[in-house]
């Protein structure tokens, strides 16, 4: 895929703006801004707020995971994705709904849904055909720059947003929370390292996502989890996400604090992605 995209100077988080950040964050923020810029031309904020509106209120995301964890249930985040640039991954044929029905059926407490296109190959219509076809909440699975995406979001149907760390200001991750809860919408908010986690902390969502995927290196290392879970506050519901494939990761990941997960790739490489969830849903 030719992802040779024109690198503007994104506001990046001050911890981010040396070199250390991975080529395909940067190209992915930068091509997110010129992208948002454009889309917002199109369809600006006042009509984005009113279809974000009329489109009624969302399913309850936090509270399933809460709900999960209270009866000592694996919480799973089960995610719908074509491909993914880390892994390789390519699902064809791609049949968001019924990926999604069978994570329904096999104990899912919430969806994932990637909607970004250059690198994950994801579309809003994905969004709205796995979210008709289950009960389930549904997470957008995107790189959030601008709160108008978020109004976006909701217009498509998502339940719940994902504000990544790394990739945006203190500022901006509140402005993006804000406005989530504006419209009832859940928040996972995104981590990878110590810095991040305090400046997570700073948001009202409990839901603090441990992502075993470093943006920098693409490299992905469950023991992430194992580092950073223990140091959530007990008022916190950490999430394990990336790399979770086996039984023994989900043990591993509940062993250190981390009842709910995010799984993807492991998940879409098989036959049959819902057996492979029901495995990980009975495994802890
Ligand atoms: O496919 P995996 O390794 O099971 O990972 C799922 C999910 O954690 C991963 O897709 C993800 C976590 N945070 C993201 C931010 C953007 C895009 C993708 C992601």
């Amino acid at each position: 895929m030719d992802q040779t995209l024109p690198v503007t100077d994104a506001p990046l988080p001050d911890t981010k703006r040396s070199a250390d950040l991975s080529d395909t964050l940067r190209q992915i923020l930068a091509a997110k801004y010129v992208e948002v810029q454009a889309r917002q031309q199109e369809t600006p904020l006042a009509e984005m707020e009113r279809r974000a509106r009329d489109a009624g209120r969302p399913r309850p995301f936090t509270a399933a995971l809460c709900n999960a964890v209270a009866d000592l249930r694996v919480g799973l985040i089960a995610e719908v994705k074509r491909a993914s640039p880390s892994g390789g991954l390519i699902r064809e044929p791609f049949d968001p709904a019924g990926i999604a029905r069978a994570y329904e059926e096999a104990g899912a407490t919430c969806l994932s849904v990637l909607t970004d296109e250059p690198w994950f190959q994801g579309t809003p219509e994905h969004l709205r055909l796995a979210r008709e076809a289950t009960n389930l909440p549904v997470l957008r699975k995107d790189f959030m720059v601008d709160p108008w995406q978020v109004f976006e979001a909701r217009a498509m149907g998502a339940d719940a947003i994902l504000i990544i760390m790394a990739a945006v200001t203190d500022e901006m991750a509140e402005r993006l929370e804000d406005t989530a809860r504006g419209l009832d919408m859940g928040v996972l908010v995104e981590i990878h390292d110590e810095a991040e986690l305090q400046r997570a902390l700073g948001l009202e969502t409990r839901l603090i996502g441990v992502n075993n995927r470093d943006l920098r290196s693409l490299k992905t290392d469950i023991a992430v989890t194992e580092r950073l879970a223990p140091l959530v506050p007990a008022d916190r519901i950490p999430v394990a996400e990336s790399g979770i494939r086996t039984p023994e990761d989900v043990r591993r990941m509940a062993h250190a604090g981390a009842r709910c997960l995010l799984v993807g790739e492991h998940l879409l490489r098989q036959p049959d992605p819902g057996a492979a969830a029901r495995a990980l849903v009975e495994a802890a």
